[in-house]
């Protein structure tokens, strides 16, 4: 039958050839950090090539170069799908990534990609390549596309030689997770006063429920970090989605006088500033007032719309009017901040309160946040809780350190000595072109619990552990820093009973939750706690490596 419709012409992707695979890269959105880091994406797909090459397989790139911008990323979603266009459906396919990306620049055309998958990045600090990898997994997690992933410092060790062996074999890989085992369910853990806890706040946050305001969801391409309501809302908790441009709009608001005594503030604390005069690429008092009016209207619109925790995006909207929201975010996860009162003067909000607040508004961090917030709490423990990214790692003095490191800011009573060792640095322009301080500084050697809810098959998971954060001779913490982001605080960890590659191939997200205890037997308590609160709410609690439970 023949049709005088104008029917879509669909095209013809190909065949691929025997022994080939394509390769994409998924970049940034800021076109400044898709061309500085484009040089170390090059070389990771040269190392890639050369590994494939071993096995006597050939690795093509599915996209080229575009010689207006001089870099060969994906940068945005449409030029996502246009190149998805022309891969052959049944390729096997390699995903390289050297930076950090945005997730959903290619997820829309793996979600349909019916040839073998293989994530791949460097281990490597100079960029975020390994918190792009991860916030990719994790998205393909959530999406229920099936992926291999593998990680190498130059892919030439043999590891990483017969991972790829294995992937052109079989078309998978399997990584090792023995140290991963199930929570036991609730009912069958002995009577203490931690699974009374946990089961008792539960119960509180099912029948009274709590509130996250988002302002601007989704987040730098973060499909992962979207919890859909019909997965938060069994938590009994609930979304009140904001706008950034209502933040924006509140900080006009505030004089300057207000804002200047969060800063006074801050100085009698002890925090120091590396102050400049050049906005371009110097921190200065002017980039400064702008963040104190955020964190004033941040408090002031939670206030307003009765929030438990609060997430900022800051990327796409606010990074092109207002320095960055980093500051902000550090002080509202800390119990001792500034004083910031309501409207009308007459109530200081959340005094002698953190107020949760989940960093890139990711929605995992914001769940995990609220709950550690309140077991830390009820337990009379410092409820200080941030995210990091999981940046990268090398082996000191016998045992695998990782370097966790967000971009901006941590609560500050994760330093040893507080305020007084909070350090403001301007946030690098290749990011943030408007500039704020970060806060930065080395946290503080102790014991931790460590944590990510993710999607899963549809469904809500957890995984929790133990670590200690670990002191480090000053000259490999600063070998650390410049081998990353000396402007971003930086935690030594060490986990307990996970190895590099086993918390690589399992972790699913960018991001990693850290809370400290005073002491291993209490952080053990707070985990305790933590995963009971989790399990009775119907998330599936997994227990990663040396856990006393
Ligand atoms: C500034 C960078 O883009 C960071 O925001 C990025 O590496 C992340 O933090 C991803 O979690």
């Amino acid at each position: 039958m023949t049709s005088d419709y104008a029917l879509p012409q669909l095209r013809d992707r190909g065949t691929v050839a025997p022994k080939t695979a394509y390769l994409i890269a998924s970049g940034d959105l800021r076109e400044s950090a898709n061309v500085a880091g484009w040089p170390t994406q090059q070389a990771l797909e040269q190392a890639i090539a050369d590994a494939f090459a071993r096995q006597g397989w050939s690795v093509v790139r599915a996209h080229g170069v575009d010689p207006d911008t001089g870099h060969g990323f994906i940068s945005s979603q449409r030029m996502g799908l246009d190149i998805f266009t022309s891969i052959p459906p049944d390729a096997p396919l390699i995903v390289a990534e050297a930076v950090w990306q945005y997730s959903h620049h290619v997820l829309a055309g793996l979600r349909t990609h019916r040839g073998p998958i293989l994530t791949a990045a460097n281990f490597a600090g100079e960029w975020p390549g390994l918190v792009g990898l991860l916030g990719l997994n994790a998205g393909l997690t959530k999406m229920g596309t099936p992926y291999s992933t593998v990680w190498s410092v130059d892919f030439t060790d043999e590891w990483a030689h017969d991972r790829i062996g294995e992937w052109i074999a079989t078309g998978g890989i399997r990584h090792d997770s023995s140290h991963v085992r199930a929570f036991p369910p609730v009912e069958s853990l002995e009577a203490s006063p931690e699974v009374e806890l946990g089961r008792a706040l539960a119960k509180q946050l099912q029948t009274d429920k709590a509130i996250i305001g988002v302002f601007d969801e989704g987040c730098m391409g973060m499909y992962n970090a979207i919890i859909d309501d019909e997965l938060l809302n069994p938590l009994g908790i609930y979304k009140e989605r904001l706008s950034q441009s209502a933040l924006y709009a509140e900080m006009q608001r505030v004089d300057d006088d207000t804002a200047d005594a969060v800063g006074r503030w801050l100085l009698d604390a002890g925090m120091t500033f590396k102050l400049g005069t050049d906005d371009a690429t110097e921190l200065t008092e002017g980039q400064l007032r702008e963040q104190y009016k955020m964190y004033i209207a941040a408090l002031r619109i939670s206030d307003d719309f009765g929030l438990d925790a609060v997430g900022i995006q800051y990327q796409q909207g606010l990074k092109d009017l207002t320095p960055a929201s980093d500051l902000v975010e550090g002080l509202l996860n800390n119990v001792e901040r500034p004083p910031v009162t309501s409207r009308d003067g007459s109530r200081v909000l959340w005094e002698g309160k953190a107020l949760p607040h989940f960093n890139e508004a990711d929605e995992g961090v914001a769940a995990d946040a609220l709950i550690t917030n309140r077991v830390w709490v009820a337990m009379g423990l410092d409820p200080a809780t941030t995210l990091h990214d999981v940046r990268w790692g090398e082996e000191f003095d016998g045992q695998f350190v990782w370097v966790y490191e967000i971009s901006g800011s941590v609560p500050p009573s994760h330093f040893e000595n507080g305020y007084a060792d909070a350090v403001g640095w301007r946030q690098g322009p290749v990011f943030f072109p408007a500039g704020g301080s970060t806060i930065t500084g080395v946290s503080k050697p102790g014991e931790i619990v460590w944590s990510r809810l993710y999607i899963a098959g549809g469904e809500l998971h957890l995984d929790i552990g133990r670590a200690s954060a670990v002191s480090l001779p000053a000259e490999e913490t600063s070998r650390r820093w410049r081998a990353t982001n000396i402007e971003w605080p930086i935690m030594h960890v060490v986990l307990h009973g996970v190895s590099r590659d086993q918390f690589m191939a399992r972790h699913k997200a960018n991001h990693v939750q850290v809370a400290y205890a005073p002491d291993a037997a209490t952080a053990d308590a707070a985990l305790l706690a933590k995963a009971v609160a989790f399990a009775e709410l119907g998330a599936h609690v997994h227990l990663a490596g040396e856990v006393n439970v």
